[in-house]
């Protein structure tokens, strides 16, 4: 997927919600869009997906142009939004099986076992590597929230789509669910092959994406891979403490090494600095910890940067 200069203003707009974005998405790879509420990520995968126009820009997936082969693009990806839209009172595989007839995937019938043999191998995989076989037969209704989000996946997967995009698949899941989400991407990404594409609020999950941009007032901020991000953004530091804090802190000044003191102290020394600064020192020390940034804290320093160059201008 290759976008270049990806421009949208919406009617009326002060701002463009989205404002020259380009990145692009290696096939069978993991991308995460990242950003504050309002930075544009809805809006960015609402025009992949076809469903908004762009005021400008290049679009290609999986080798389409999308202002002339949308309709390529349409059957070439799957989509699960915020919003679920699942027909509570059928079952699970009612629900894949209306999908799949309205998109003309599979001819309609009446019944599970009246579907072609190709129809139900491939529910009953893909429902296996989601983890939910034993509750395809019945009402959505009964499904926990993890449930129905893994439902919404197997259906988008039917059609064997080349990119399946994701907004905030884990919004308004509880931990567990959210981990066990991520558990059945992994094995629908290595089966499949698929790129994912997705959109979240939780730092914490895209540590294992291989690509990450972090957008901000419809502008990407920063991007790179989430160890890129961590290592260009931040600095990993040093803590220190001692019962004899006033003695540490002399001699941490003698030796012209920086610190801040806080409830420890921590100083901007990384790999083999550690070793050689803790040979010279004599104080007798209660603390000894390296500290690596979770990309959590290159986000919120990436973010707070840009936030606060607006505000400048
Ligand atoms: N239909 C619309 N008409 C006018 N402005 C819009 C419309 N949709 C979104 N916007 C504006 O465009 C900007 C980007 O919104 P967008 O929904 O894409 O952000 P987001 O990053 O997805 O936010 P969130 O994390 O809250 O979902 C915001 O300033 C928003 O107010």
């Amino acid at each position: 997927m290759q976008v270049e200069n990806l421009v949208k203003c919406y009617k009326k707009a002060r701002r463009n919600a989205v404002d020259g974005v380009s990145f692009s998405v290696p096939a069978g790879s993991l991308f995460a869009l990242l950003g504050p509420n309002g930075a544009g990520k809805t809006t960015v995968i609402s025009i992949l997906t076809t469903t908004l126009s762009p005021t400008a820009g290049r679009v290609r997936i999986a080798g389409y142009d999308l202002e002339t082969q949308s309709p390529q693009i349409r059957r070439n990806i799957g989509i699960v939004f915020q919003k679920p839209s699942l027909d509570q009172n059928l079952t699970a595989e009612e629900n894949v099986r209306l999908h799949a007839a309205l998109y003309g995937i599979y001819p309609y019938r009446p019944g599970f076992r009246l579907m072609p043999a190709a129809y139900r191998q491939q529910v009953e995989a893909l429902a296996e590597l989601l983890g939910i076989s034993e509750s395809l037969f019945k009402p959505v209704k009964t499904f926990s929230g993890g449930m129905k989000r893994k439902l919404e996946i197997l259906r988008g997967l039917l059609h064997r789509p080349a990119v399946l995009f994701l907004d905030e698949p884990t919004t308004g899941l509880d931990p567990e669910s959210r981990h066990s989400l991520w558990d059945y991407l992994r094995r629908v990404r290595a089966t499949g092959r698929t790129t994912i594409f997705l959109t979240t609020h939780y730092l914490e999950e895209v540590e294992e994406a291989d690509a990450v941009c972090i957008m901000s007032r419809g502008k990407i901020v920063a991007a790179g891979t989430p160890e890129q991000l961590k290592t260009n953004l931040t600095q990993a530091s040093l803590l220190l403490d001692s019962p004899e804090r006033a003695r540490l802190r002399q001699e941490l000044q003698q030796l012209g090494v920086p610190f801040q003191e806080g409830t420890v102290f921590e100083l901007p020394v990384a790999g083999p600095q550690v070793q050689h600064l803790l040979k010279r020192l004599e104080t007798p020390l209660s603390l000894v910890q390296t500290r690596t940034p979770s990309l959590e804290e290159a986000y919120l320093q990436i973010i707070g940067q840009h936030m606060l160059e607006n505000e400048e201008e």
